[in-house]
C-alpha cells in the first residue's frame, strides 16, 4: 500500500519574521494597545484601497485583517499584493473557511468558534485546513472566536449555524474564554459582528480581561474613536475596525489618535 504523504515540516523559508503572537503578548504585558483594519475582499475597490493605504502612512495601524464569512470574489491574493505594494504592515487572514487560505499573508487567525456548538467550526474545518496551513508558512494564531449578540443576526451566526453569546452575560463570555485558554488557544476575539449596531459591552470585555491572560481582540460596530476608546479602556488589546473605516474617512486619524494616547500614557506609567 502506498504511504500517505503528509506535510511534516512547516514551510518557514517564506519570510524570516518575528512572531506576531509574541508581539501581541509583549504589547499586552507593556500595556501597549494596537489596532487593525479589516478588509473584506468582496468590498474593497482597488483605488479606495490605495487611498486607504496611503492614509495609513500618516495614521499607522498595526495589522490588516483580510477576510469575510462568505466571500464571493476570491480576491485575497490581489488585495494582499496591493497592501504589499504600498505598506509594510503585517497582513493577517481572517477566514470563514479553508478556501480563504492565502499563503502570501503573514499569519492566519486559526479561529475556533467557541461561542457556538457546531463541531465543524470548533474542529472540523481545521482538520481540512491543517495540511494546507502546515505547508503555507503562515504563522498560526490559535484564536478563541466568540461571537456576541448585537441585536441583529450576523453573517457569522448564519453561516456557522450557531447562536451568539448573549449580549448581557459577561460571566458566560468569561467562562468561555477561560475554557478556550485552558484548551491552549492563544488569543481571544470578542466579535459583535461586522456592522453591529452595538459593539461588545465594556462589562463583557472587562470580565474576559479578568478571566484570561491572552491578548484580547475586540471588533464589530466600532465606528467611532469613542467606541474604540471604551473597548481599549475595558481591557481590549487590539481593536478591529472594518465598516467604520470604509464609511467614514475621518475614523482612521481618530482611531490612531486614541491608540497613540493610550500608548503614551502606558510609557509614562
Ligand atoms: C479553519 C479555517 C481555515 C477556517 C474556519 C474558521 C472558522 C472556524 C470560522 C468561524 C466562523 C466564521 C464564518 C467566521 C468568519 C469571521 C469573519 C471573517 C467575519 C467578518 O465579517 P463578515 O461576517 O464577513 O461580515 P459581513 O457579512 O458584514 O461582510
Ligand atoms: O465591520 P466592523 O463592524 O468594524 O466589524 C469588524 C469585525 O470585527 C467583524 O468581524
Ligand atoms: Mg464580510
Amino acid at each position: 500500500m502506498p504511504s500517505i504523504q503528509l506535510p511534516t515540516q512547516r514551510n518557514t523559508t517564506k519570510r524570516p519574521q518575528h512572531s506576531l503572537l509574541t508581539t501581541l503578548r509583549n504589547h499586552k504585558l507593556a500595556g501597549y494597545k494596537t489596532c487593525a483594519i479589516l478588509l473584506d475582499p468582496d468590498k474593497v475597490e482597488q483605488n479606495a484601497l490605495i487611498d486607504l493605504l496611503s492614509q495609513t502612512q500618516r495614521h499607522p495601524v498595526d495589522f490588516f485583517l483580510v477576510g469575510g464569512s462568505l466571500v464571493t470574489n476570491y480576491a485575497h491574493k490581489e488585495v494582499i499584493a496591493t497592501i504589499r505594494q504600498y505598506s509594510t504592515t503585517p497582513v493577517v487572514l481572517f477566514p470563514g473557511n479553508p478556501l480563504h487560505i492565502e499563503p502570501t499573508a503573514d499569519a492566519i487567525l486559526f479561529l475556533s468558534l467557541i461561542s457556538g456548538r457546531n463541531p465543524e467550526f470548533l474542529i472540523g474545518q481545521h482538520v481540512i485546513a491543517a495540511p494546507l496551513l502546515k505547508q503555507s508558512g503562515l504563522e498560526i494564531l490559535p484564536t478563541g472566536y466568540m461571537v456576541v449578540d448585537s441585536g441583529a443576526p450576523t453573517t457569522v451566526s448564519y453561516v456557522s449555524g450557531t447562536m451568539p453569546l448573549p449580549y448581557d452575560k459577561p460571566a458566560v463570555a468569561a467562562c468561555t474564554a477561560m475554557a478556550g485558554e485552558m484548551l491552549g488557544l492563544q488569543l481571544m476575539y470578542l466579535d459583535a459582528g461586522s456592522g453591529a449596531r452595538r459593539p461588545v459591552s465594556a462589562e463583557m470585555i472587562t470580565a474576559v480581561r479578568a478571566a484570561v491572560d491572552t491578548p484580547i481582540v475586540v471588533g464589530g460596530g466600532i465606528n467611532s474613536g469613542e467606541k474604540a476608546y471604551h473597548a481599549l479602556k475595558a481591557g481590549a488589546d487590539l481593536v478591529v475596525v472594518g465598516n467604520g473605516v470604509e464609511q467614514n474617512p475621518d475614523l482612521l486619524p481618530e482611531l490612531s489618535t486614541v491608540v497613540r494616547e493610550f500608548n503614551q500614557s502606558a510609557v509614562r506609567a
